[in-house]
């Protein structure tokens, strides 16, 4: 089969990005394969071996801005009964999921049906549904992306596993935010008050397969697109490939499922907090593989009080600060509401 695409602006936290038929005009990664960080260094009670895990990290944020992680210390249980909970909810009645609508949510909690989110706006709608779950903030709603998680009435049981997962994405994403700051020569524990969890989103998905015939360039599973947060921490199911990452050359490189890997990616905030040192790279999905896909975003962003200015260590005469501070919270809640 062979794919025409057209050029189209790809509109990303930090400004549009315009992504031409062959290539694109922000520093794209040069690579054709994402690499794979073992874990089990960054986990060591020795400095050294965690700063050539960084070293590492390092690389692939600034080369690619995609990795994965071997080694994690995630349960196989947890990701796995994860995974069953999302097919148990996709198959509620649409009537059951839509009592859960996100768009009835002050706080993008709940669920997008098909066609329900729009990621590239040259775009006629992603061919996925959703269910967004985020830190539990008991009883409020007013600041930011504050409230309450929704769960379906008629499935309860869907909680305890979804909420193990988010947990463990919480731990392991702390993990990693020390590995960032190890990479960037800040001290270890930079990020460790500003990263709670509270700015977490995770989300549950579901592809159902599409026609390989007449695909639809306009209307993929998601369409070409960057995350908003600091990074994301993607689980994919073995076997089912459907992600691809753009690179300079403008081709599109399949993020094959891996065993016992998650996928890793750079978003945004991160590339507006390192200076664009660390790329935010362009993704998307296309489930061409005739079964349904699930997948597993978990979209770790600082907490919302938090100032985004660029770091110093990332600055210089030849790469001086690009943007202006920010506010976490605003800005994600500013990029959630153009997608919805
Ligand atoms: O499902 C996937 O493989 C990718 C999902 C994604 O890119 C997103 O939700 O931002
Ligand atoms: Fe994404």
């Amino acid at each position: 089969m062979t794919m025409t695409e057209d050029a189209a602006t790809v509109v990303t936290g930090n400004g549009p990005r315009k992504i031409l038929s062959n290539s694109i005009d922000l520093q794209p990664g040069d690579f054709s394969s994402i690499p794979v960080l073992d874990l089990t260094l960054a986990f060591s009670s020795s400095l050294s071996d965690r700063k050539k895990c960084a070293e590492t990290l390092f690389d692939a944020c600034t080369r690619v801005g995609f990795f994965y992680v071997k080694n994690h210390g995630v349960p196989e249980e947890v990701v796995s009964q994860c995974f069953t909970a999302g097919r148990d909810f996709f198959e509620l009645t649409m009537e059951e999921k839509m009592k859960i609508y996100i768009k009835d949510s002050e706080n993008f909690k709940g669920y997008t049906p098909l066609l329900g989110e729009n990621t590239d706006p040259a775009g006629r709608g992603d061919l996925h549904e959703g269910f967004d779950i985020g830190y539990d903030y008991a009883g409020s709603g007013e600041a930011k992306m504050e409230g309450v998680n929704r769960w379906p009435e008629s499935l309860p049981s869907i909680k305890s596993p979804v909420t193990t997962y988010f947990d463990e994405m919480v731990k392991l994403g702390k993990k990693l935010f020390q590995l960032f700051a190890v990479s960037l020569d800040l001290e270890e524990g930079y990020f460790d008050n500003l990263v709670s969890g509270k700015g977490g989103i995770m989300r549950l998905l579901h592809y159902p397969p599409q026609e390989d015939e007449n695909l639809d360039m306009k209307q993929l599973g998601i369409g070409a697109h960057s995350d908003y947060e600091c990074f994301t921490i993607l689980a994919q199911q073995n076997g089912v490939e459907a992600l691809q990452v753009l690179n300079k050359a403008g081709q599109w490189v399949g993020a094959t499922p891996m065993e016992g890997t998650f996928v890793v990616n750079v978003g945004d905030m991160m590339a507006r907090w390192t200076n664009d040192l660390y790329l935010s790279t362009i993704h998307r999905a296309i489930n061409r593989t005739g079964v349904r896909r699930y997948s597993i975003p978990f979209f770790f962003g600082v907490d919302y009080e938090t100032t985004i200015d660029v770091l110093e260590s990332c600055i210089s005469d030849s790469r001086p600060p690009k943007y202006k501070p920010i506010n976490a919270g605003d800005y994600i809640k500013q990029r959630l509401s153009e997608t919805y």
